[in-house]
């Protein structure tokens, strides 16, 4: 049985990843922490969870504690896992960060992005970017995932089948995403709240949002060279889900582009290529760990739109972080993460 510990167990990425591993056959979570519900019981907060951590309760982030645990996740804002993660891989423990830490190899430009330093430029050699459909090999041997964020997952798994292939014109890519509002975090804040937040649609940060340069840096591997990308993401009236609808220029017209991506994504267990014409709903992967994806050429021309949706507490965050742990613990890829989607 694989130890479990998580810091930031009262977030909603930290209440997800408790229930995907409630059901998982391996891993038993030992260590929850939180500092403002410190000895609550974790069933008394989440009553969803009774039955399944009896005498589980959360506690404060203690060094030691989680150092005995086999994998550590981090739920938790930008800059905890900088600071704790030093001292917890020397114990040996593999650590799975759902935060942006460890996810651009360039300190500086991290530092630019997030407004404050990088506060472990030393650890970002041994960190593995954890986007398993790219990255499965390094993962097995990974002490350091980090774990991609949810536009970055949906954009990516939508374009790189084409920037692989040489298909699509690199400079010009345009990810227009919507997501749901738990994307924000369980903190309060005005944006969140329901009066603003349902029945109205707005787009967000169109000059600069911090997960531009990381799709950018996944994009640029794909595609061999430094892409051209706009993105774009809004914020929609849902509780969970990431839809991404991506454009690019694609000339060659002979190529029979849902080939290339039934192809490209065949041994994949979590990205679905749907049938021709399809338009995958945000509700079809509530709950998921699946990546559903539809390739369009409208009228036949060069413009192709690919259509990609998420969970973004799933296969946007924990669910994709559980599939890391699986395969750095060298487990089944699947295992607890089966489960089919909750249509409403
Ligand atoms: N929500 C989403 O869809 C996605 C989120 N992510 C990323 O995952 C991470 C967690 O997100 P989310 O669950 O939404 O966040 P929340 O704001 O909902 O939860 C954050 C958690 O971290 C804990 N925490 C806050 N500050 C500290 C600290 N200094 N030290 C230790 N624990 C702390 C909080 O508990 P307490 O204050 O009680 O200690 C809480 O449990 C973030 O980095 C986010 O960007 C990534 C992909 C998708
Ligand atoms: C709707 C909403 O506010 N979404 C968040 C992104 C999701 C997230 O948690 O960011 P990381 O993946 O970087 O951790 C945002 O735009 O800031």
């Amino acid at each position: 049985m694989i130890k479990v510990g998580i810091v930031g167990g009262t977030g909603y990425t930290g209440v997800e990843l408790l229930r995907l591993l409630a059901q998982h056959p391996q891993a038993r979570v030992e260590v929850i922490t939180s500092r403002s519900e410190d000895g609550v019981k974790v069933a008394d907060l989440y009553p969803n969870l009774r039955g399944h951590y009896d005498g589980l309760a959360f506690s404060v982030p203690d060094v030691n504690r989680l150092g005995a645990c086999d994998v550590v996740f981090f739920a938790t804002p930008h800059g905890v896992a900088h600071a704790l993660a030093g001292e917890l891989l020397a114990t040996g423990t593999r650590i799975i960060d759902l935060s942006a830490d460890f996810r651009l190899r360039d300190a500086e430009e991290w530092s630019r992005w997030y407004g404050q330093p990088h506060g472990a430029p030393q650890l970002l050699e041994q960190a593995v970017y954890g986007l398993p459909e790219v990255n499965r090999e390094a993962i097995r041997s990974a002490r350091l995932i980090a774990v991609p964020g949810c536009y970055p997952t949906a954009t990516q798994l939508g374009l790189i089948p084409l920037l692989e292939a040489g298909l699509a014109d690199p400079a010009q890519l345009i990810a227009d995403c919507k997501s749901g509002v738990s994307g924000a975090g369980r903190g309060a804040s005005v944006g969140s709240l329901l009066c603003e937040a349902s029945e109205s649609m707005k787009a967000y940060a169109v000059a600069g949002h911090r997960h531009l340069p990381e799709i950018r840096q996944g994009l640029n591997l794909a595609a061999g060279q430094p892409v051209g990308l706009t993105f774009v993401p809004h914020l929609t009236p849902m509780i969970r889900g990431i839809h991404a609808t991506l454009y690019a220029s694609v000339k060659d017209r002979s190529v029979d582009l849902q080939a290339l991506f039934e192809q490209r994504y065949a041994a994949e267990p979590f990205v679905d290529v749907m049938p021709a014409g399809s338009h995958p709903e945000t509700r079809s992967v509530k709950g998921a760990n699946t990546c559903r994806i539809a390739v369009h050429r409208p009228q036949g021309g060069d413009l192709v739109v690919v259509l990609s949706v998420i969970d973004n507490l799933v296969k946007g965050a924990s669910g994709q972080a559980v599939q890391n742990m699986n395969i750095a613990m060298g487990l089944e890829e699947t295992l607890g993460l089966s489960h089919p989607a909750l249509m409403p």
